[in-house]
């Protein structure tokens, strides 16, 4: 499925709107405005932005769920008409399916594509023991601890070995603990398959700590202000990297960015 040139962007956004039609009583919603970025084979990249400034709009265009009003996206070179199998979702909610066991979750998009069960279980094998999962497969959602499942969830997007992971907050609902256990995991899977990433955050930590560079949008209509490389080493190893005392002033430029200070309004 990864097999794409080199050279070629992962993903691409060029000049894109999203608008959402007036219905019923709601007026008509600009989303998104002239968004334009390109990620690269191998990059981490991280959006953040003020709530409702359209980020899982984004993805949903990454995806192909939902169409751009105006400009294109592109995926390993060709233009997104629709869902496609260069691009796999996780979410921050892990929508497992409770009837079926972590194995059978992981193989869902597998047994999709028609791989016959040898193949999956051995896909889905493989994937247990690396997501730190192994002894589970037989286990059904509601056995596991919130962190196990987004690993099973982890696993299951891995499993259908995209070249995209579109990441919704994958882990903002997990302790904050767990949350850097898994960042390590997903840190240290992302660099050994050198998958590219898009990942939606509010943590302006897990921002820096995971991504080769964060882009940051605007209020809605949102569009992206400014590109912050992270010019740190430990991508792979975001446990090392929290530590680094230049994580602060990044943390402290992406504040400023987004205007957050104690005047700061709660929505
Ligand atoms: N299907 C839809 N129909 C109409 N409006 C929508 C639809 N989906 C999203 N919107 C609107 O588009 C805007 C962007 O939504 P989106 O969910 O992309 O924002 P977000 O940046 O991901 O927000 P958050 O950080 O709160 O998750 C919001 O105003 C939202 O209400």
């Amino acid at each position: 499925m990864s097999n794409v040139t080199a050279g070629t962007p992962a993903i691409e956004f060029i000049g894109v709107d999203k608008r959402f039609p007036a219905r019923g009583n709601s007026k008509e919603v600009l989303a998104a405005t002239n968004v334009s970025f390109s990620i690269a084979q191998g990059e981490v990249v991280s959006i953040i932005g003020p709530s409702g400034c359209g980020k899982s709009t984004l993805l949903n265009m990454g995806s192909g769920l939902a169409k751009p009003s105006a400009g294109i996206v592109k995926v390993a070179g060709q233009v997104v008409e629709g869902p496609n199998p260069h691009v796999s979702f996780m979410l921050q909610k892990d929508l497992l399916m409770p009837w079926r066991t972590i194995s059978q979750n992981i193989e869902f998009g597998l047994e999709l594509r028609g791989v016959p069960a040898a193949d999956r279980a051995k896909v889905s094998d493989k994937l247990l023991a690396q997501c730190h999962l192994g002894g589970f497969g037989a286990n059904y959602p509601h056995q596991l601890s919130g962190g196990m499942r987004q690993r099973a969830a982890l696993a299951r997007t891995l499993a259908v070995d995209p070249l995209v992971l579109l990441m919704d907050e994958p882990f903002s609902a997990l302790d904050a603990q767990t949350k850097m256990i898994l960042q390590q995991d997903l840190a240290h899977t992302v660099a050994a398959h050198k998958k590219t990433v898009l990942f939606i955050t509010h943590d302006l930590v897990e921002a820096v700590a995971l991504s080769d560079r964060i882009l940051v949008m605007s209020e809605r209509p949102g569009t992206i202000v400014e590109e912050i490389t992270v010019d740190l080493p430990d991508r792979s190893n975001p446990m090392a990297r929290r530590k680094r005392a230049e994580v602060g002033p990044y943390v402290a430029r992406l504040m400023d960015l987004l205007k957050i200070d104690a005047s700061t309004e709660v929505h």
